[in-house]
């Protein structure tokens, strides 16, 4: 995120969604495009990143949206596209993954990372050292690397301080992104925000305004891309104030239920 796109301090809470605010989606589907984040936005956060649970009727759900909306929702995810796919079977939505650096259009056109070898073997190391912090979950996504340390809070500055000195090896192209109980390295060159920008250059997306609805540091990007276009930037949970979205929902559980309602 820029400097330009960092919340200021002190800056307002979003207000409370007053949820008829969405339901602009379901009044005027064709004006209208939703960018969804996935964990801690559409599935309740989990102990280890494959312990997530989507509910039985969710894949039902956002089906359903997608067709109000002529197609044009999208998930836009810290996940590797591949991981993604099998949550949802047995629907395919356009998708983002690894935060913007691989993505799936509308027509099914699949833009991945490129992995270089030097990163292969980086993340071999990180698995390595990882032994020595008990707890800690290495999260191979392909084109990037997790290390969660939801338990191994006591090592958080020491898998920070591995993770930096991998970043400062591994050269410009790379980012440490920081999530929840998470730091992972990925590609440099995309954002979230960039990956909204390009679903709208396209078809059916082109042409209509964003909601963009998520949780975390990473969704930074994609609420300014939508504050600026026009559209409407939704948090989930509570940020401190200290984010770009404009309005906000309580939990991953709300979030749902109000989906649910826009179906019609
Ligand atoms: O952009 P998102 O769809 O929100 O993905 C962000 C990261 O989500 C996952 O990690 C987070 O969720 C886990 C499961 O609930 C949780 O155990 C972990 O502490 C969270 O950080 C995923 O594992 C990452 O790869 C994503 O980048
Ligand atoms: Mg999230």
């Amino acid at each position: 995120m820029s400097s330009q796109e960092q919340p200021e301090q002190g800056e307002a809470k979003p207000r409370p969604l007053n949820e008829p605010a969405l339901t602009a989606l379901s009044l005027y589907p064709q004006d209208w495009a939703l960018f969804l984040d996935i964990d801690g936005t559409l599935l309740d956060l989990a102990e280890r990143p494959e312990a997530i649970v989507v509910p039985d009727y969710l894949p039902g759900t956002l089906h359903a949206l997608s067709r109000q909306l002529g197609g044009a929702l999208a998930l836009v995810t810290g996940r590797a596209i591949e991981f993604v796919d099998p949550l949802f079977a047995p629907f395919r939505f356009p998708v983002a993954g690894l935060h913007g650096a691989e993505r799936r259009d509308a027509a099914g056109r699949l833009r991945r990372a490129h992995i270089p070898p030097a990163f292969q073997a980086m993340k071999q190391t990180i698995a390595y050292e990882a032994q020595a912090w008990p707890g800690a979950i290495v999260e191979d996504k392909g084109a990037a690397v997790a290390v969660h340390f939801r338990h191994a809070p006591a090592y958080e500055s020491e898998i920070g301080e591995a993770m930096q000195r991998h970043l400062e090896e591994a050269g410009p192209d790379w980012n440490l992104q920081r999530g929840k109980m998470v730091l992972e390295i990925c590609p440099a060159h995309a954002s979230k925000g960039h990956a909204v920008e390009a679903f709208l250059s396209e078809a059916p997306f082109e042409g209509r305004r964003p909601v963009a609805i998520g949780d975390d540091v990473t969704d930074e990007t994609m609420f300014a891309a939508a504050n600026r276009l026009g559209g409407q930037s939704v948090r989930i949970g509570d940020a401190n104030g200290k984010t770009l979205a404009r309005a906000s929902i309580g939990s991953p559980a709300r979030l749902r239920d109000v989906l649910g309602t826009l179906v019609k």
